[in-house]
């Protein structure tokens, strides 16, 4: 288990991680999910010890990191996968850590067959892709067998092959009953890895629950309907004091209203539908929701948004 408390961190003038209180719990995956800036790192590094909070306490399984004997078999850590000496093979670069922490050396083996990397874990680091690298990242946070994991950005320039066997290896580590914590901003990936979200905007914990109500309580459900006579239809919609948004000429998203509903008011007025669905909200809606606010760096304009589509609520009264 991981547990913060009034965790902050301050840079100067700067306070990247704002009186942080959350816990992540065994026998979950937990995403940790905020806009860049927003304190994830910097929180990663004070679980670590990488980082003195300026306040507060972080405390791993109950202790500080600092007080771990042999940490690599109490808590395995993903950080910055590029952190490994050019010149130094994925065997010696594990064969280092396993020894520091009396780690017996067939565990490096076995790590190294965990992550497929048997095939060049003899030859030097520089020569790793991307994905490469994130194994051997995994494969040394795996090293000491530990009840507690952390991975930030783990499917980070993962091909689809290796996107779906991280999301099945965190699966696994938490269904033996591990503490696995992990950041990402793919929400796509997030939504059917995590169980549990911790998010984290400008420094402050804005919400630490389960990926269900998170969604259940940020986004709604809408009513998607395609009509060649979406046009005729739109003020019909609109005069039933629901939402109606444009989508496309023949394409609205009806917010507040039954699928039921959009289709009688279809029917009562002889307008031919081609589509009726209602469409679940999805993780990344829910998590622009909460955290609109909060992005620090935005980009200039939100090109590529389809005529008439708009986030403010087109025609609803
Ligand atoms: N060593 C440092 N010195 C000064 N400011 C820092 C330092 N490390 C982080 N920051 C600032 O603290 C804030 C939080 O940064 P952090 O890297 O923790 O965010 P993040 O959520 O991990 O972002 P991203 O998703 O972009 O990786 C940012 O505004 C960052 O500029």
């Amino acid at each position: 288990m991981i547990q913060a408390r009034g965790l902050t961190k301050r840079y100067g003038e700067k306070t990247a991680v704002d009186h942080a209180d959350f816990t992540v719990e065994p026998g979950h995956v937990t995403g940790f999910l905020g806009p860049n800036g927003a304190g994830k790192s910097t929180t990663m590094r004070m679980v670590l010890g990488l980082d003195r909070p300026s306040g507060g306490d972080v405390t791993v399984g109950g202790r500080h990191y600092r007080d771990l004997g042999a940490p690599l078999r109490e808590v395995g850590a993903l950080l910055d996968a590029k952190a490994v000496h050019p010149g130094r093979s994925a065997y010696n670069h594990l064969r280092c850590l396993a020894q520091s922490n009396a780690i017996p050396r067939r565990r490096v083996d076995e790590v190294i067959g965990l992550v497929g990397l048997e095939s060049v874990a003899s030859k030097p680091f520089r020569g790793f892709s991307l994905g490469m690298g994130q194994r051997l990242g995994i494969a040394a946070a795996l090293l000491g067998d530990p009840a507690v994991l952390m991975f930030d950005e783990p499917v980070n320039g993962l091909d689809p092959e290796g996107i779906l066997w991280i999301r099945n290896l965190m699966k696994d580590l938490a269904a033996e009953g591990r503490t696995v914590f992990v950041s990402s901003h793919l929400m796509s990936e997030m939504a059917v890895t995590a169980d549990h979200l911790v998010v984290i905007g400008r420094g402050r914990i804005l919400a630490d629950t389960g990926m269900r109500e998170f969604i259940d309580d940020n986004a709604t459900s809408h009513v998607l309907v395609r009509s060649p006579e979406a046009a005729r239809l739109r003020p019909l919609l609109a005069g039933r004091s629901w939402r109606v948004d444009v989508e496309d000429e023949r394409t609205l998203q009806v917010h507040g209203a039954t699928a039921t509903e959009v289709g009688d008011v279809a029917a009562d007025h002889g307008i031919r539908l081609h589509e009726l669905c209602a469409v679940q909200p999805s993780l990344e809606e829910a998590f622009m929701q909460l955290t609109g606010d909060s992005v620090e760096y935005h980009a200039g304009a939100l090109a590529g948004l389809p005529p008439g589509l708009s986030r403010a609520g087109g025609d609803g009264a």
